[in-house]
């Protein structure tokens, strides 16, 4: 079989080398004089799969290696007889310490503690749920809002208009142009002057769903309004105006853990398995590397708040993907090709769950606060 892909999906050949001859093509320009001859495309975000991509190609099956799936025209793909899987949950918990890091940012800044912050969730599927589960045995305040979702199976859920009254707010639904709640633009002008004057947006799901000149226009009638975007409108063309005002900015690197990334193949390669019948034989746990850092211990000495900021960043610290993008796109001269770049090479980066915490026997709240966090606690 042959196979094309996109050159940014990690462990190509260990899981699909058995399977098939690669192609590896840039994603982004990719086009339908790549797929010559090819049975299977491998794709990420960045590439549009539709009829005017596969029309007249010998393609069978389409996977991604991503939870979101804005990119691929299902309906075409259906129309044509081609088979499809994506990874749904693949990269959840590297979204999940990313809304972590910018927190303790947050936090910190305002010279609060977790406890003390409202958050709204808006979409509870993979992240949000994930998201919902960290912050709730947090102590955070969690109001959350997702019109498909049934309350027995998520937990309560409030009104969008109750949610963007929080502190913080976060959004995790897909991007949706059509049907009864879309997405698009969800957070416009009206609705960011429902919120806070000095609240936070956090964009970590796709960019349109904030209308970013609505943005733009909010935070400049009020200086205390703070947004962290690591998506934008017309990626990978950032609006600097909007990236300069942000508290935090990043290049769409949220699910960008070496765990995430790698579990996006995997489960590709276990749809693509089941679609031609093949035995599983390769497991993620075969390939993911030690950690680089291990062990973070903390004596009976420090407060609660302190412990859990610095175990987090320890695991993801935010603010250095911050520093990087602005530095890089200050300099750049091709916007486009420095946002790339930036997630083309970005650095190896673990999920939480794979960091040690020791923690002293007798800090009860602290063995139960990391823990909540996602943390491996151990006692010391
Ligand atoms: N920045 C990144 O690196 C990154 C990484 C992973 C995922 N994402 C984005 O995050 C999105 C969410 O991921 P997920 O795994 O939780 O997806 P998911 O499909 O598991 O959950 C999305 C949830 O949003 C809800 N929803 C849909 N429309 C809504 C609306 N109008 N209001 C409120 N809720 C709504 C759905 O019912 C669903 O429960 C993905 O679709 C993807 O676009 C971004
Ligand atoms: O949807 C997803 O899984 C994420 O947005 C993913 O991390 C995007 O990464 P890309 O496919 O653009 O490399």
């Amino acid at each position: 079989m042959h196979i094309v892909a996109d050159e940014n999906i990690p462990l190509l050949n260990e899981f699909f080398g058995e399977i098939g001859e690669i192609t590896r093509v840039e994603g982004r320009s990719m086009s339908k004089s790549d797929l010559e001859g090819a049975d299977i495309l491998l794709v990420r975000s960045v590439t549009k799969v539709n009829r005017q991509l596969l029309e007249g190609t010998t393609v069978r099956f389409v996977g991604t290696a991503t939870i979101g799936t804005d990119h691929i025209d299902t309906d075409y793909l259906q129309e044509a007889g081609i088979a499809f899987a994506s990874a749904p949950g693949c990269n959840a918990q590297a979204v999940v310490d990313y809304v972590l890091s910018a927190l303790s940012v947050v936090v910190d800044e305002r010279g609060v503690q977790f406890s003390d912050l409202s958050v709204g969730i808006i979409g509870v599927g993979n992240v949000g749920s994930l998201l919902r589960a960290r912050l709730e045995s947090m102590r955070v305040t969690v109001l959350a809002v997702d019109p498909f979702r049934d309350p027995e199976e998520v937990g309560e859920l409030v009104s969008l208009d109750e949610a963007l009254t929080a502190d913080v707010v976060t959004l995790h639904t897909p991007l949706t142009k059509d049907g009864e709640h879309p997405t698009w633009h969800l957070i416009d002008a009206e609705r960011l002057a429902q919120m806070k004057t000095d609240a936070c947006l956090i964009n970590s799901g796709r960019g349109p769903v904030v209308d970013n000149q609505a943005l733009l226009a909010h935070m400049r009638a009020n200086r205390n309004f703070e947004a962290i975007l690591d998506v934008w409108e017309n990626e990978p063309e950032v609006d600097l105006d909007v990236m300069h005002r942000c508290l935090l900015a990043t290049p769409h690197i949220a699910g960008y853990s070496l765990d995430g990334k790698m579990r996006g193949t995997e489960y590709v390669y276990q749809g693509l398995c089941e679609f031609y019948g093949l035995p599983i034989r390769r497991k993620l746990a075969q390939f993911l590397p030690e950690p680089g850092v291990k062990r973070v211990n903390f004596s009976d000495q420090v407060p609660l708040n302190q412990a859990l900021r610095t175990a987090i960043r320890a695991a993801y610290e935010i603010r250095v993907d911050d520093g990087v993008m602005r530095t890089a796109m200050k300099r750049s001269d091709d916007l486009r090709a420095t946002f790339d770049a930036l997630r083309k090479n970005y650095p190896l980066r673990r999920d939480i769950p794979t960091l040690r915490v020791g923690v002293p026997a007798k800090c009860h709240d602290l063995q139960d606060v990391l823990a909540a966090a996602g943390f491996d606690v151990r006692i010391k």
